[in-house]
């Protein structure tokens, strides 16, 4: 039987409907169910494991800002509490949110309760919106009806709405439910509500309307993350990586999965949006377009072969160390937290437990910054940071020193020519 290496709670590669894609890993959560506490961190000498490496500490509630990069056991807080954001004309047509000032990756850029939520399609409708905008002041119902409409003169294929149920279309998020990780939505397509693949963070029973958020764009090379929390009933929204003055926030519509090609994004897009992305990426063209659609079908590929390299864990790490370059080289970094929990078993395969820790520990600090530290990958992997040998993997095959996330350079051949040929 193979081998396969199991993907990390909530799944980032994830479609949301019809894709063969989708299922390759769907299915391999961690069997076994860890405390999420950490353990006694477990260290020998005779592992040769590093005493260097600190577990990190983790706070319950996010402050407005709220950086986890670096220095993952420090928490720093940025004095000026002021918004760092502000509404803007976007590039892609109509407005858009655009930082003022310099986001460090891992920042809560701002977490929002919805105005309103309503059930799924087909239990909402024009007229229940209109009925619970009643219940809001006029400010609420003028901030609503001001937001877009993609469904007032919608592209060919796509239905006119009644101006409240396109609104709402147009703006949902998910949230207000508590799906298991590998579970699709429920939700039918629904503009920003019907981004598939939504998994736990998001929930799936209701959608609700967020009016800062609703002023983000899609980007298929997104700088923010969004995350439901469950117990505050909020939307928190990170930035995915650090964020310039003046730059556009985006997140992806498409959710996780945005690794096809223009023209497969596009059509994606079109398809369940109604609207033709304009977004850096679909924008690029010539040389710069051809080596992104490569270097995101080379991480596709790459992803379901990683997950056959179960007996071959050193191909499996250097197809790891070669994907976490192309999703540098692509701006795609959030993708990250799978690769590396992939590397940290082959590494506990082979029981290299210091190249293990390093890598797990990297998951963590990736899905800290999409998800927060709370979030349910960020604290399994701060238990097998603690304690590596806690995977069932661990051992299972003779005893051989990887790498860790610190030497990508490797032996590996260059990522541009090994995105053209196979490893
Ligand atoms: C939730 S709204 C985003 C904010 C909106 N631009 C506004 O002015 O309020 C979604 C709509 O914004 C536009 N939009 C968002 N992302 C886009 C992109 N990447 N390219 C083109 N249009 C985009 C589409 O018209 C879409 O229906």
């Amino acid at each position: 039987m193979t081998t396969r290496v199991q993907s990390y709670p909530v799944r980032p590669l994830t479609r949301p409907t019809g894709n063969a894609y989708r299922n390759s890993r769907s299915s391999l959560y961690l069997v076994h169910t860890p405390t999420l506490e950490p353990m006694m961190d477990e260290e020998t000498e005779e592992d040769g494991e590093s005493t260097d490496s600190p577990l990190p500490t983790t706070s319950s509630s996010p402050s407005p800002v709220h950086p986890h990069e670096r220095e993952p056991s420090s928490v720093s807080v940025v004095e000026d509490l002021s918004p760092c954001y502000q509404l803007g004309p976007s590039p892609t047509g109509g407005a858009g949110l655009f930082a003022t000032r310099p986001i460090p990756r891992g920042t809560v850029i701002f977490a929002e309760s919805p105005l309103f939520t309503q059930p799924l399609p087909p239990h909402r409708t024009n007229s229940t919106i209109l009925n619970t905008l009643a219940q809001h002041s006029r400010e609420e119902q003028c901030a609503f009806f001001a937001l877009a409409n993609a469904y007032k003169a919608p592209l060919p294929g796509h239905p006119v709405l009644l101006p409240a149920l396109g609104i709402f279309e147009t703006n949902a998020l998910p949230c207000g439910g508590t799906l298991a990780p590998s579970e699709p939505s429920a939700g039918e397509k629904t503009a920003k509500g019907g981004k598939g693949g939504r998994a736990s963070t998001d929930g799936g029973s209701r959608e609700g309307i967020f009016l800062q958020a609703a002023r983000l764009n899609h980007s298929c090379r997104p700088n923010v993350a969004r995350t439901w929390d469950v117990g505050a009933q909020e939307m928190a929204f990170r930035a995915l990586r650090d964020v310039a003055p003046g730059e556009e926030l985006c997140m992806s519509y498409v959710d996780v999965d945005i690794l096809g090609t223009r023209e497969e994004r596009g059509a994606e897009i079109e398809g369940a949006f109604g609207f033709v992305c304009a977004c850096e990426a679909c924008m690029l063209d010539g040389r710069e377009g051809e080596e992104s659609d490569r270097r995101r079908l080379t991480v596709r590929r790459l992803f379901e072969e990683i997950g056959t390299c179960g007996k071959e864990p050193t191909l499996g790490l250097r197809k790891v160390k070669l994907v976490i370059r192309l999703l540098n080289e692509e701006q795609l970094v959030h993708y990250e937290t799978s690769f590396c929990f992939d590397a940290f078993q082959f590494c506990v395969m082979v029981s290299d437990f210091t190249s293990a820790k390093a890598w797990v520990k990297k998951a963590w600090e990736a899905s800290c910054n999409t998800a927060g530290p709370d979030s349910p990958a960020a604290r399994t992997f701060k238990m097998y940071w603690a304690n590596p040998r806690a995977h069932q993997l661990a051992g299972m095959h003779p005893r051989m020193m990887l790498s860790g996330p610190d030497d990508l350079s490797g032996d590996e051949v260059s990522s541009r020519s090994a995105s053209r040929a196979s490893l």
